[in-house]
C-alpha cells in the first residue's frame, strides 16, 4: 500500500549500461538522437558512459566505437532539460577523467563501487563535490551481502558527500521482498534519498523497482526497451507507465518516452530477452555484465555458457574479474576432456 504520492525520479542509462548490450558500439550521432529524445520526454537524468564508467575501454572490459570525450561532447549539446551523468569505478575511472567530463558537459557523477569496498569512493566523490557535480553513490551486488552491510556502506558514501545512495541489483538476483527489505533498511539509516537499480534476469525488474519505489526509494534507474547487461534493465518506457499507474509523479510524458524507446530500436544489435544464459545470471547471482564474456568463453571453448555462469555463481567472482572467466572456462574445457578421455 502507497503511503503518500511520491514525485520519482527517473535516471536513464540506455546510453551506459546498454552500452553492454551493444558491445560498447553505439556511434556519438546515435547517442545525440537517443539523448535528444529522452530530453524530450522530460528525464531528468541521462547517463552516457562506456559500460564499465569512464575510461571502462579495454581489453578488460572491450574497446568502444569512441572515446568518453566524444560521447559526452555530442550528447551535451542536446540537452535542454535533461542532466547529463557519468559512471565512474575508481580504479578504473580516474580523477583526470572525472575533469574532463566536467569540462564535456558533466554534471552529475554516479561513483560506483562493490557493495563491501565504499571506502574506494571518497577521493571520487571530494572532487566531484569539488567540481559542483551532484554525487550518486552506486553500491553494486548489493544482493551478495545483507540489509545491515549495504546501509554500513550507504553512510560511509554519506559522509563522503554523496547527495543519492543506490541499492543496485547488478545481476538481477533479488526478490521483490528483498529488494523492500533492504531498501527500507538503507533507507531508514540515511538522511539523503536512496535510489534502486534493476537488472532484469528473473523477469522481475519492473516489479522489484516497484518494491523498491513502496520502500522509500525516490530516484530509480531505467534504460530505453530494458536495453542493458544481462536480460537488460527496467525499460524507461514501461517503468514511466507503471509508477504513473500507482499513482507516482515522474514528470516524463508517456507517449514521448515510448517514441524515445522507438528512435532507439533500430540501433539494437537484438532485441532484448530474457534468454537462457540470462536467467542464470539471476539464479547463480552473477554480474550481468559477465553475460557477453561468458558467451565468447563459451564458444571459444566449446562449453555451454550456463554450466559457466554457474561456476562463476559458485566462486562468487565479482566485476573486475572479466578475465578470470577465460581461466575458469579453459579450466572447465580441460576437465572435460579428462572425463571424456
Ligand atoms: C559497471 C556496471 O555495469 C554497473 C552497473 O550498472 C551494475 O552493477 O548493475
Ligand atoms: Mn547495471
Amino acid at each position: 500500500m502507497w503511503k503518500a504520492v511520491p514525485k520519482i525520479r527517473i535516471m536513464d542509462t540506455t546510453l551506459r549500461d546498454g552500452m553492454h548490450a551493444m558491445a560498447h558500439q553505439f556511434t556519438p550521432e546515435q547517442m545525440a538522437r537517443v539523448a535528444a529524445a529522452l530530453d524530450e520526454a522530460g528525464v531528468d537524468v541521462i547517463e552516457v558512459s562506456h559500460g564499465d564508467g569512464l575510461a571502462g575501454y579495454s581489453f578488460q572490459y572491450g574497446f568502444a566505437a569512441a572515446t568518453d570525450e566524444e560521447y559526452l561532447r555530442a550528447v551535451a549539446p542536446v540537452l535542454k532539460r535533461a542532466k547529463l551523468a557519468a559512471l565512474v569505478l575508481p580504479g578504473i575511472g580516474t580523477c583526470k577523467d572525472m575533469q574532463m567530463a566536467v569540462k564535456a558537459g558533466v554534471k552529475v557523477f554516479r561513483i560506483a563501487t562493490h557493495v563491501t569496498e565504499a571506502d574506494i569512493s571518497e577521493e571520487h566523490m571530494g572532487l566531484a563535490k569539488e567540481m559542483g557535480a551532484e554525487v550518486v553513490g552506486f553500491l553494486m551486488m548489493s544482493h551478495t551481502v545483507d540489509k545491515e552491510k549495504i546501509a554500513e556502506q550507504a553512510r560511509l558514501m554519506e559522509s563522503y558527500g554523496a547527495d543519492v545512495v543506490y541499492v543496485v541489483d547488478s545481476a538481477g538476483a533479488m526478490t521483490p521482498q528483498e529488494v523492500k527489505e533492504k531498501v527500507s533498511y538503507v533507507r531508514s539509516c540515511l538522511k539523503i534519498p536512496v535510489g534502486f537499480h534493476a537488472h532484469n534476469n528473473l523477469g522481475l525488474a519492473i516489479g522489484n523497482t516497484l518494491a523498491a519505489v513502496e520502500a522509500g526509494a525516490t530516484v530509480v534507474d531505467g534504460t530505453l526497451r530494458g536495453l542493458g547487461a544481462g536480460a537488460g534493465n527496467a525499460p524507461t518506457e514501461v517503468l514511466v507507465a507503471a509508477l504513473k499507474k500507482v499513482g507516482c509523479e515522474v514528470g516524463v510524458d508517456l507517449y514521448k518516452i515510448m517514441d524515445a524507446a522507438t528512435v532507439l530500436e533500430p540501433m539494437m544489435r537484438r532485441p532484448q530477452v530474457i534468454d537462457n544464459a540470462s536467467i542464470m545470471l539471476g539464479y547463480a547471482g552473477v554480474y550481468s555484465s559477465f553475460l557477453l564474456h561468458t558467451y565468447r568463453a563459451a564458444e571459444k571453448f566449446g562449453l555451454d555458457p550456463r554450466d559457466i555462469l554457474m561456476e562463476l555463481g559458485r566462486r562468487k567472482i565479482v566485476g573486475g574479474q572479466e578475465d578470470y572467466i577465460i581461466d575458469v572456462a579453459y579450466e572447465m574445457a580441460q576437465n572435460k576432456q579428462v572425463v571424456a578421455g
